[in-house]
């Protein structure tokens, strides 16, 4: 593995393509009380040795290091990120970090509408809410779990705290909700809402669903474009998506298409798993460990350069199209 000298503490991270790496996903529990078919259909099942996942200092630490190589947006996601005990402490530690402006949050909504004032005064800057369907039913039968009124609430309930925007993920399925569009579309006309359809992923753990329900994104891209939609241009933190506004409508639309030719030539995110592993692509290898780097302060420097070192043998994009997912048995286990 390459390394830097551990006195360069300018190191930006920058891989073999030139790509620059402004943006976290750190995850910070696997657990998950969902049962998204697309995801954790028999739900999370916890490890018989127990699951350790990092604690709020190694977290704080691995952020730090991050930090200090030029990442301005951390993401945090699970799992279900809110089911930790100890949520708001690790909020309140990362705002604190230096040069990290954006402190997302990624989420099923189920205790949203409760918490959501305090997660602001803690820090969150921004929201992404999972939700697959507008009927309650089918999301039910999607999630496992019959919560979508107090998801919903949870949505009304960020905006009177005075989240300006707010971003809803939902997966396209055939025969689950792709007949859902005009709802969509509807819903998002008077209120300030970036709907997000994301094409359903191959994982390894999938392999005949996949096959079954998976649709591409290009026939809302066309749709959308044939109804006067406008493709909006992407800053350097900006996710995957991309992101189309009408002037009809309040809300916008956004795309996340992984299939799509070209989709990683703007990667600009690395990933951070609840056990402490650099993951270099959301589909890819076993990981490289970082936790026995987590155990004191004094460690950055060298954590640091294993981060350089190891971003120096990121692929050029993911081999999907191959039908190869990596190691990666669910999402929910790298946090999306
Ligand atoms: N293939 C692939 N999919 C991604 C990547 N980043 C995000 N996604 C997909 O998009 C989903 C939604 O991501 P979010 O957690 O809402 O984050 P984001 O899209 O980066 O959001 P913003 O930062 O608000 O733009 C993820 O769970 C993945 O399914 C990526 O790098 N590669
Ligand atoms: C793994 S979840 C973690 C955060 C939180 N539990 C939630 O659902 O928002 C993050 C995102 O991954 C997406 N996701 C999970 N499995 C997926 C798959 N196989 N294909 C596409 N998106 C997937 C979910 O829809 C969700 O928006
Ligand atoms: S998508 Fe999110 S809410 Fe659904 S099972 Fe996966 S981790 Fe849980
Ligand atoms: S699939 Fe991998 S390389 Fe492509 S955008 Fe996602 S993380 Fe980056």
């Amino acid at each position: 593995m390459q390394s830097i000298p551990i006195r360069n503490l300018s190191a930006r991270l920058v891989d073999p393509f030139q790509r620059e790496y402004y943006y976290l996903r750190m995850s910070i529990t696997d657990v998950c009380n969902f049962r998204c078919n697309y995801c954790l259909p028999n739900g999370y099942q916890p490890n018989p040795e127990r699951d350790k996942f990092l604690h709020l200092d190694e977290i704080r630490r691995v952020i730090q290091a991050f930090a200090a190589m030029g990442t301005e947006k951390v993401r945090i996601t699970g799992g279900e990120p809110t089911l930790r005990k100890d949520f708001i402490e690790i909020v309140e530690n990362i705002a604190n970090i230096e040069n990290i402006h954006t402190l997302a949050l990624t989420t099923n909504g189920y205790r949203m509408a409760k918490d959501v004032e305090v997660w602001r005064k803690a820090g969150i800057t921004s929201i992404n809410v999972s939700v697959d369907s507008l009927d309650p039913r089918q999301f039910y039968r999607i999630t496992g779990e019959d919560k979508f009124d107090d998801v919903m609430r949870g949505i009304d309930r960020a905006f009177e705290v005075g989240y300006q925007k707010i971003k809803i993920n939902s997966v396209l399925m055939k025969d689950f909700n792709d007949r859902e569009f005009e709802q969509f579309l509807a819903w998002i006309k008077h209120r300030p809402i970036q709907m997000r359809f994301i094409e359903l992923m191959q994982t390894g753990e999938m392999d005949y669903f996949f096959q079954k329900h998976h649709i591409s994104g290009q026939i809302l891209m066309d749709k959308l474009l044939r109804q006067g939609w406008q493709l909006q241009p992407k800053g350097r933190t900006d996710g995957p998506a991309k992101v189309f506004s009408h002037p009809d409508y309040q809300g916008e639309i956004g795309l996340i298409m992984p299939y799509e030719k070209n989709f990683c030539v703007s990667c600009n995110r690395l990933r951070v798993s609840a056990k402490g592993k650099l993951h270099l692509c959301l589909f890819g290898e076993e990981g490289v460990d970082l936790r026995e780097l987590l155990q004191s302060d004094n460690q950055q420097l060298l954590l640091q350069a294993r981060l350089f070192g190891a971003l120096q043998g990121k692929r050029e994009h993911h081999l999907l199209h191959q039908g190869d997912s990596g190691v990666r048995a669910n999402l929910a286990s790298i946090g999306g």
